[in-house]
């Protein structure tokens, strides 16, 4: 027992219990979230071999503390009926809820405490743990959603392996109790019925208005680790399970602005290979940002690829289950609108690499979970601009915001270079531009309104109008078409099959196979700008630019090509545009000229890319539109001019006088569109096989787990049956140590009352010398007439004489101790508990 001075008391605390229980529903037992929760997985009570005789016995006899009862010793609680001791059986505290007594206080730092009100003896009873019942992953969820509550006190409490009791919203007095490094009780784990419960006791003597306390790092649910308040001079700091969750500070803050992202991602890519709790600290961050501004940013500078990073690392450095789970958490939060940042990332090769290498059903159930999330996104028309020159005016996924198209940079300045579209100051990264192009409400409604900008072009093409108010693929088959247009000058029409995430796809082989540190793309514009730069979606849309356009004046719009009367010619001249819209505006502005013959800039946008247009505008060819080279796409090598162009569409013509072009566009289309419906069919039947085989793979995991449940329950019944060997072969084997035999019934009184003496000695002190000495007294008689008693039972039961049973054996010994204390424990807290009254009075 400690020194008295350690001992904190908090008499003058008033009682708040009355307050306190307004902060949650109190209940008397358990309830359990689903019924197979919470159910022991040992063996239930047996019938014990105590007994007790009502007025002769000590009450203690009826299977309570000191008693030899069996279930006791087990921690299992004796069933009611099935007792030999009866409605006296003391091993029914559960049960009984047979509580010390207890109330509440209110403390500066810790907030409520319990405080004992009497002398609680050592390994007694005080409360039980009691709340909602539920299992491991719903306990996850409601800590995720406590701490976005900015709940400060967690009531978690471990009941055994996947099973906690959360004592937030329905509780008993235990949920306030605190932790403390140098705790006076402890929890134990006891079998009540078919039930497991859990008891708080008293691991050394309590006095009154001592705090109850406990050490959480054996018991309590890992919550986020908080700061220790206990006070003790051995004082850990960190309440909590797991060192490797203490923090630097109590819980990361919260990102709250979309500029921070970017050095948001800095950090992660910089944590990444530190020690795990420095990167949890970052996951944390994570998981409560709940700003949908800053995941829209993260996303468009390329987070998912972080978060791929993150989850490899996981896996290859062989992390817990629960870092994967905590991470697919956060990425099923974060708002993805379509498949760019996805098939950038290329997280989902990651998730096939994690379900090989994890069983986990949480784990596979969160991914199953995302990939049908993201599989149904828009397409990603992140490299539609790269390879295909579009019309800027009739793009159906422009969605008010042009895009810079090559159109653009054909006819206009340039607004900026690639490097200041990276810029952070200037504006949004090339890498995420493209992602905000989705196919929205909005964007469908700015798709209409560019074909009524645009008449020419829909007029004169009902595929194109048609494909305008489709949807992206069908915009993409548009700028096929025109490609296939194209490639029919030299002869015939191809097959140009790719899509948008196969050129992606392409073109990122490409890169990485230059450039094979590929988790950076997106994060390294300012730091590192070489592995970025090969990915510059800009450049790559630059490959497609045509020539040089420089007009010279009002009337010579494009035919010629002097640089040196170019009002383009200075890079310094140039008027910078942080839009294309801007950038037709100030265009304007910017060159007059233009005006007299553009009145409609968006027509004359839409005409030059109208592959059925009747004849190509004059200025629609820069540098050159006497049938030279004047398109090259960098990727393909094709070259084509304007002139043949429009000599496929117009002059040749089918014999029922319809143009090739048209034709060969409209054979291109029902290409696509064929190859649209295969591709379904097979991704249709992809999913369907993924999907049974996951079933089956689920089913087979769960039966493996039954199994291993089974096997579980079937150790831990002969661990029990074992320890109830062991015990009983230990009380044999005591039987026979260190006997000593009496020769009459007056020796065997006297070595009793000499045994019992010496071990009442511990009291001596607690007790006046009178009340000692005559305690002393009572408490070795009754000691021996109880053995002399159950001994003539014995005698009877054998009908042997007694005298020959006259015997002291390291059972009785131990027998006799237990006695003892028990008796004299009883006798001082009656004591305190009148001297409390009397105070009272
Ligand atoms: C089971 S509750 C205990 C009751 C709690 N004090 C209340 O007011 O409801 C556990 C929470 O109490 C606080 N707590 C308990 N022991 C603490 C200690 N030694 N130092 C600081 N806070 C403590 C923490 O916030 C912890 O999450």
């Amino acid at each position: 027992m400690p020194p008295q001075t350690q001992r904190k008391f908090y008499k003058d605390y008033p009682n708040v219990i009355e307050e306190a229980k307004k902060k949650y529903r109190h209940i008397a037992e358990n309830i359990h979230k689903e019924k197979h929760l919470g159910l022991a997985r040992a063996d239930e009570a047996t019938r014990c071999d105590c007994s007790y005789a009502p007025g002769v016995d000590e009450p203690s006899v009826a299977c309570g503390a000191g008693s030899d009862c069996i279930n006791r010793f087990l921690y299992v609680e004796c069933n009611e009926g099935e007792c030999p001791c009866g409605d006296a059986c003391q091993n029914r505290r559960f049960k009984q809820r047979s509580y010390a007594e207890v109330d509440l206080i209110y403390t500066e730092k810790k907030g409520y405490g319990v405080r004992a009100k009497q002398v609680i003896p050592r390994d007694g009873f005080i409360l039980e743990y009691v709340g909602e019942v539920m299992s491991d992953d719903m306990a996850e969820k409601r800590k995720t959603a406590y701490r976005q509550e900015g709940r400060t006190h967690f009531y978690f409490m471990d009941l055994q392996k996947g099973e906690v009791v959360d004592a937030t919203e329905y509780g008993g007095l235990a949920r306030f109790i605190n932790h403390s490094c140098k705790p006076n009780a402890r929890v134990d784990k006891w079998i009540v019925g078919r039930q497991l419960r859990l008891g708080i006791f008293a691991d050394r003597q309590i006095l009154p208005d001592e705090e109850v306390t406990f050490d959480y790092s054996a018991e309590r649910s890992g919550t986020t680790a908080q700061r220790c308040y206990c006070g003790e001079d051995n004082c850990r700091l960190f309440l909590g399970k797991d060192d490797s969750e203490l923090v630097l500070e109590e819980e990361p803050h919260e990102m709250k602005k979309a500029d921070r992202v970017p050095y948001f991602l800095a950090v992660l890519q910089l944590t990444l290979s530190k020690e795990p709790k420095i990167f949890r600290r970052q996951l944390r961050r994570m998981e409560i940002c709940t700003v949908t501004e800053v995941w829209k940013e993260f996303v468009n500078r390329n987070g998912l690829s972080m978060i791929r990073r993150y989850l490899q690392h996981f896996i290859s450095e062989g992390f817990e289950n629960d870092d994967i789970v905590r991470l697919l958490k956060v990425l099923c939060r974060i708002p993805v609108t379509n498949r760019a940042p996805v098939v950038v990332a290329n997280i989902e090769r990651t998730f096939e690499d994690i379900v090989k290498a994890r069983k986990h059903p949480e784990i596979r159930r969160l991914i199953a979970l995302l990939e049908k999330k993201w599989k149904d996104l828009p397409q990603a028309p992140l490299i539609r601009r790269a390879l295909t020159p579009a019309t800027p005016a009739s793009t159906p996924l422009s969605n008010g915001k042009r895009s810079r198209s090559s159109t653009e940079d054909n006819d206009k300045p340039e607004a900026s270079s690639s490097d200041d579209l990276r810029s952070p100051k200037r504006g949004r990264s090339s890498s995420e531009e493209p992602l905000e192009q989705l196919k929205t409400p909005e964007s469908e409604k700015n798709c209409e309104t560019d074909s009524k900008r645009s008449p020419s072009s829909s007029k004169n093409s009902p595929i194109y109008k048609d494909d305008r108010n489709t949807s992206l693929n069908s915009h993409t088959n548009t700028s096929r078409q025109d490609s296939s247009l194209l490639t029919a000058s030299s002869g015939g029409y191809r097959k140009s099959g790719h899509d948008i995430s196969d050129s992606y796809r392409s073109h990122r082989h490409h890169r990485d196979a230059r450039n094979p540190d590929d988790g950076r793309s997106g994060y390294y514009s300012n730091s590192s700008p070489s592995p970025r730069k090969d990915y510059d979606v800009r450049s790559l849309h630059d490959s497609w630019r045509p020539k040089k356009y420089s007009p010279k004046d009002d009337n010579d719009r494009g035919n010629s090509s002097s640089e040196a009367n170019s009002p383009m010619k200075k890079e310094t001249d140039r008027p910078k545009y942080e839009s294309s819209r801007d950038f037709y505006e100030g265009s304007r502005q910017s060159y007059p000229q233009y005006r007299s013959h553009h009145s409609s800039t968006v027509d004359r946008y839409s005409r030059r890319f109208d592959p059925y247009r009747r004849s190509p505008p004059r200025d629609s060819c820069n540098g050159d539109d006497n049938g030279k080279i004047s398109w090259v796409n960098k990727f393909t090598g094709e070259r084509t001019s304007q002139k043949i162009k429009a000599m496929i569409d117009t002059t040749f013509k089918t014999p029922e006088g319809i143009p090739q072009g048209l034709v060969n566009a409209k054979i291109e289309e029902s290409l696509y569109r064929q190859r649209q419906v295969e591709e379904k069919a097979a991704r249709e039947a992809a999913e369907a096989a993924a999907a049974k085989a996951a079933k089956e793979e689920a089913e087979k995991a769960a039966a493996e787990e039954k199994r291993a449940k089974d096997a579980r329950a079937a150790a831990e019944a002969k661990r029990i049956k074992l320890a109830r060997k062991e015990k009983a072969a230990n009380y044999e084997a005591m039987k026979s140590k260190n006997v000593i035999t009496f020769d009459s019934t007056e020796a065997f009184r006297d070595e009793y009352r000499k045994y019992v003496t010496e071990n009442a000695k511990k009291f001596e002190n607690q007790l006046s010398v009178e009340l000692y000495a005559s305690q002393c007294k009572k408490c070795a008689d009754k000691a021996v007439e109880k053995e002399l008693r159950s001994i003539n039972e014995d005698d009877k039961k054998s009908k042997r004489s007694t005298q020959a049973k006259f015997v002291l054996n390291d059972y009785l010994r131990k027998k006799l101790s237990n006695f003892v204390t028990t008796y004299f424990e009883a006798l001082i807290a009656k004591q305190s508990k009148a001297k409390g009254k009397a105070k009272e009075e």
